[in-house]
């Protein structure tokens, strides 16, 4: 078995793709948001979380675009980020989300090299294509994200797209049952993404004004919901899509208004979950959450 490459190498790796210091290693490009989170009535039948038992919950978010580049074009179809911290009264609860159900990589050791082949050539300053080409064989798995990105444009609106937690996470029911599911959030905008004649004409940056424009019409809504696997859906393989419809209800969060750079200094952490969730055993996962520990001291120096 290959041993799976520690949280230096994969940083690294992402820092190589071009970071900025003092900088977050990926998903530079962002805006703070606040707002609160409205559990739903019913999600005690699903998972006996304290956290939820409060009513709504204040809620910081930061939305952001995929890469190392902060001057990236928000029109680039690549990764849409939104991160939130809802703030419970006792303990706070991270989600750190994603615009497709699937990220990149299978495990930590097919990311990694995903990410070295996809870096500079020091002599061409350009990726080598013969490095991807190898790479690609060896992980077939890196090949469907990248696919799913170019099928369709960027979404118009941070606003307009659904974000996916990828990972399972294990949800703790009253009756004392773990049930697996996948985080997912769905805007009540539904989904839209740039028509060619945007894509042509938009400026590079617009999503910050887009949303400025939209909040003065009320809140922007996303649906939380809990989503059941179907049988065989893998519960520790981010790349792969899950077949399962089922999708349980756990309540509303509710973007009020932008919050400048407020979140800039903050680390949304995949793995600080209320009593009552519990990480999986998906190898990605643990290794994000000590690649992220990694990055907010490096950001920090
Ligand atoms: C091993 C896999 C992964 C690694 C090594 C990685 C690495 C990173 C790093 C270093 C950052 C910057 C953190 C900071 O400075 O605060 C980051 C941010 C982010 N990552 Fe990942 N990531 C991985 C997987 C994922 C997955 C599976 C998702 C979502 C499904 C994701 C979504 C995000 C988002 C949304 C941000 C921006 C968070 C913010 O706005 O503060 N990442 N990632």
């Amino acid at each position: 078995m290959t041993t799976p490459p520690g949280r230096q190498p994969l940083l690294d790796a992402l820092t190589h793709l071009g970071a900025h210091a003092g900088r977050r290693a990926t998903h530079v490009r962002g805006y703070c948001a606040v707002g609160h989170f409205a559990p739903d009535d019913e999600v005690a039948h699903f998972a006996d979380l304290a956290i939820l038992r409060d009513g709504p919950l204040p809620a910081t978010v930061r939305f952001s675009v995929g890469g190392s580049d902060p001057a990236i074009s928000e029109k680039t179809r690549n990764l849409r980020g939104m991160a939130m911290r809802v703030h419970g009264v006792h303990e706070s609860y991270d989600l750190v989300l994603v615009s497709e159900p699937i990220f990149y990589a299978a495990t930590p050791v097919s990311y990694l090299s995903y990410l070295e082949a996809h870096a500079a050539d020091p002599n061409t300053g350009v990726p080598d294509p013969l490095r991807i080409a190898a790479h690609e064989l060896r992980h077939p798995d890196t090949l469907r994200l990248p696919a799913l990105l170019a099928s369709h444009a960027a979404p118009s609106s941070y606003a307009s797209t659904p974000y996916h937690s990828a990972h399972a996470f294990l949800f703790s029911g009253a009756d004392g049952v773990m049930r697996p599911a996948r985080m997912v959030a769905e805007p009540e905008a539904g989904t839209r993404y740039l028509s060619e004649a945007q894509e042509r004409q938009l400026p590079p940056a617009f999503l910050e004004h887009e949303m400025d424009e939209r909040l003065l019409q009320g809140p922007i809504r996303f649906q939380l919901y809990a989503q059941l696997p179907a049988v065989g859906d893998p519960l520790d393989d981010p790349s792969m899509p899950w077949q399962g419809q089922e999708r349980v209800p756990l309540g509303v969060l509710l973007i009020t208004a932008l919050a400048d750079n407020s979140c800039d200094f903050m680390t949304f952490m995949p793995t600080r979950l209320p009593a009552g969730i519990d990480p999986s055993d998906d190898p990605m996962l643990r290794a994000r959450a000590n690649v992220y520990a990694a990055a907010s001291l490096a950001r920090r120096r």
